[in-house]
């Protein structure tokens, strides 16, 4: 199953190849040798490791549920190594890319950042000092007191700004790291066809792939960490070290002045580079609606990518690549106007004040009573001091340390899952090696239909028995049954929204495995029986039927008139703008998909006839293109009047043909009203799951079987 699914991972470059030589080191070093090998023997990919982790769970047997917390065991230890060997290089090899400086940057002002505290203990214990000896020998030096307090100060201004540069370089590299994960996100989630969804591990896998997404966001289910808050393990490393420095640097009676002179000049480094970038520039009332608008952009498409109920739709007409460009061009505008926003926010001088660390300065001053009190010691009460902070932060820091990488041990296996969830392969894909481009017909689709059988995954009854159909090109095949026969089920297998587990369907002599779901797909439109009902305006829900003329009011138009619901959309109070009440969670202007630039209106209902009608002049977008062979119809006029009814198979008749008059498409439609099926050329009945009858309307009444029984008892 691993290796249909998967395809192979694609690794390293410069960077990647370094942190791997780096993970690889300490796989050697800190994991046992047996657990790296049960990792090796029993693991060959992202996706193996991923479900190996979570068969360790410690429970009897059971798998962890998604999102669960890996137990810290050898071989999860081992595992997590493993994974961040071959998965965090994806991430982070992909940001070097794209912000090589930034990324250094990062990782110098981390390791700098990490060390300010013991800096700061340095500077406090030196005025500190100096009021000491004041208090001691009764003269107050104020040459001296000034220019301590003067460095402090410049320590303290010099430390805000380099918060300031850092965390303004990480909103940039987080923007970046959170495009690319979404972007990744929204592209394996319209990948996954409904056969690949249907596998619960898959599904599982998906699941935590959108965990390790959010985190992103701040909204793990592990708190706020993502991969970029592994620097903070750099950070916190440092500052341990620089305490520990403090401490042994006391013990053996080191001078701390030219450590203080070090921090005011890294300090005030980055201060001088933090003023010297561009001026902040405007924000205003107009920007929060247009976000506003943006952040609902980016909400539709992601629902539309996520939903299942609407996954027929967008597979069908291939509603993928439209989706992730309209969720790309909406999160690269928000991407802007944050970085809008953050500039206008760079006041450097008032951030600098509201930022100045003055309770920690103050804290300095604290121990002058003390100083009264052993005013006799020979013990500098600065040394003292810093001594007993060191110590302080020494036991926190290893504190926040270790919270952080049992964190991180757990985001380990998020990542992967969105690793392997990055190279799954949809298993309606043919192989490369397998693939051929549709082979066309000028008369429509011939469809040969073989022994073909199918069981839904998780059912014991299977929904398809050894059907066989013949289908010529150019046909119009009308398939009835009882409900529960399969009819809808057979649709959606000759669709290539399903895949079937025995048998062959051959299209144009061709096997149907062979072509690519999206070619094939561009070749046949469809009414499904549950169609989607978009929560936009009726151009969107038209025009998503066709992508290209989605904008183009005119093919939405004509769609309409053909399905006759222009007299439904005359009668709308916005026409065609008009947003309708749907099925989807989000009531949103959507680029292409309501009226641009106003804010959403209210949504407007439709009945199950109209919404029909909507539903047919989507199918009708494509129907007439020339490269469309294959019309389906599953009960497409179920709520249709009869006068509708007819209009409709006229229509439908006018499609398929040419200006000739001879046939171009191949035409299916399921349906329980015998006196619309008897109007095709052939007439198929279901029966629990396999084709029972198969002719002409004559030849089943002279048959007098199964259909005639229920073409008498109809009329
Ligand atoms: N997602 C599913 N999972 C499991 N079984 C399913 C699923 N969808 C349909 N089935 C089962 O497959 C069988 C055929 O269903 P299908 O929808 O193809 O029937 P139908 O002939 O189209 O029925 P109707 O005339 O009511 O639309 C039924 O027994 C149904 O319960």
């Amino acid at each position: 199953m691993r290796s249909s699914l998967f395809s192979a991972a694609v690794l390293p470059d410069t960077f990647a190849t370094y942190f791997s030589g780096l993970l690889h080191i300490c796989g050697i070093v800190i994991f046992p040798r047996h657990s790296r090998k049960r990792v090796d023997s029993h693991s060959e990919d992202i996706y193996a490791l991923w479900l190996s982790s979570r068969e360790n769970s410690g429970d009897a047997g059971g798998l962890l549920p998604p999102g669960g917390q890996r137990a810290f065991s050898c071989h999860n230890a081992a595992l997590a190594c493993e994974l961040s060997k071959r998965c965090a290089l994806d991430i982070l090899g992909h940001l070097w890319q794209v912000h090589p400086y930034r990324i250094a940057l990062m990782v110098a002002l981390d390791l700098l950042r990490g060390v300010l505290p013991a800096f700061r203990g340095y500077s406090h214990a030196i005025i500190i000092d100096e009021v000491q000896r004041s208090v001691l020998s009764g003269h107050f030096a104020v040459e001296h007191f000034m220019r301590h307090a003067f460095m402090e100060l410049l320590r303290m201004a010099g430390e805000t700004a380099m918060d300031g540069l850092a965390s303004s370089n990480e909103n940039v590299v987080h923007a970046s790291a959170r495009f690319f994960v979404e972007h990744a996100q929204l592209e394996y989630r319209l990948r996954a066809d409904i056969p690949t969804l249907s596998d619960t591990a898959v599904r599982d896998l998906l699941q935590e792939a959108d965990i390790f997404v959010r985190s992103f966001n701040g909204f793990s289910s592990f708190g706020l960490f993502s991969p970029l808050d592994f620097m903070r393990i750099v950070s916190l490393v440092s500052e341990l070290l620089s305490h520990l420095w403090i401490l042994s640097s006391l013990t053996f009676g080191a001078t701390p002045l030219p450590v203080i002179l070090v921090s005011v000049i890294l300090s005030a480094l980055p201060s001088m580079l933090s003023w010297a970038r561009s001026p902040p520039r405007s924000w205003d009332s107009h920007t929060g609606r247009l976000e506003a608008r943006l952040s609902a952009k980016q909400d539709a498409m992601r629902h539309l990518a996520h939903s299942d109920a609407f996954r027929p739709e967008v597979m069908l007409f291939n509603l993928g690549p439209w989706i992730l460009r309209t969720w790309a061009r909406a999160r690269k505008a928000m991407l802007g106007l944050e970085r809008r926003h953050e500039n206008s926010d760079r006041d450097v001088f008032s951030k600098m004040i509201s930022q100045l660390y003055l309770s920690g300065a103050f804290s300095a001053f604290e121990h002058v009573p003390v100083l009264l009190v052993l005013n006799s010691s020979t013990t500098s009460l600065g040394a003292f001091t810093m001594y007993r902070n060191a110590l302080q932060s020494l036991f926190m820091t290893s504190g926040t340390l270790v919270h952080t990488l049992r964190m991180a041990f757990q985001s380990i296996f998020l990542m992967g899952a969105f690793s392997a969830a990055k190279e799954l392969r949809p298993r309606l894909e043919p192989r490369a090696e397998h693939a051929v481009p549709f082979q066309p017909s000028k008369q429509g689709m011939a469809i040969s239909i073989r022994n073909v059988s199918f069981t839904y995954p998780g059912s014991d009854t299977p929904s398809l028995r050894n059907v066989t159909l013949m289908v010529g090109a150019g046909e119009t095949v009308a398939i009835v049954g009882c409900n529960g026969s399969g009819k809808t089920t057979l649709s959606k297998v000759l669709l290539r929204i399903l895949d079937f587990d025995d048998g062959d369907i051959l299209v144009n002599d061709v096997d149907i495995r062979r072509y690519r779901p999206q070619d094939y797909h561009s070749r046949a439109t469809a009414v499904f029986q549950g169609f989607s009902k978009f929560s936009t305006s009726v151009q969107g829900n038209v025009g998503v039927g066709y992508i290209p003329d989605m904008r183009n009011i005119n093919s939405v138009q004509a769609a309409l008139d053909l399905a006759g619901a222009d007299h439904l959309v005359r009668s709308l109070p916005d026409g065609m703008q008009t947003t309708l009440d749907g099925d989807g969670s989000y009531h949103t202007s959507c680029e292409g998909f309501s009226a641009g630039g106003s804010l959403p209106r209210k949504p407007h209902g439709l009945s199950g006839g109209e919404w029909q009608r909507i539903a047919i002049s989507r199918a009708f977008m494509r129907a007439r293109r020339p490269e469309v062979q294959l019309l389906v119809f599953d009960e497409p006029t179920s709520s249709l009047d009869a006068h509708a009814q007819k209009q409709f198979h006229d229509t439908v008749e006018q499609i398929s043909r040419d200006s000739d008059g001879n046939r171009t498409k191949t035409v299916i439609f399921i349906t329980h009203r015998l006196s619309t099926a008897r109007r095709a050329d052939k007439i198929a009945m279901m029966e629990s799951g396999t084709i029972t009858e198969f002719g002409t309307h004559e030849q089943l009444l002279a048959l007098d079987g199964r259909y005639a029984a229920m073409y008498h008892a109809s009329m």
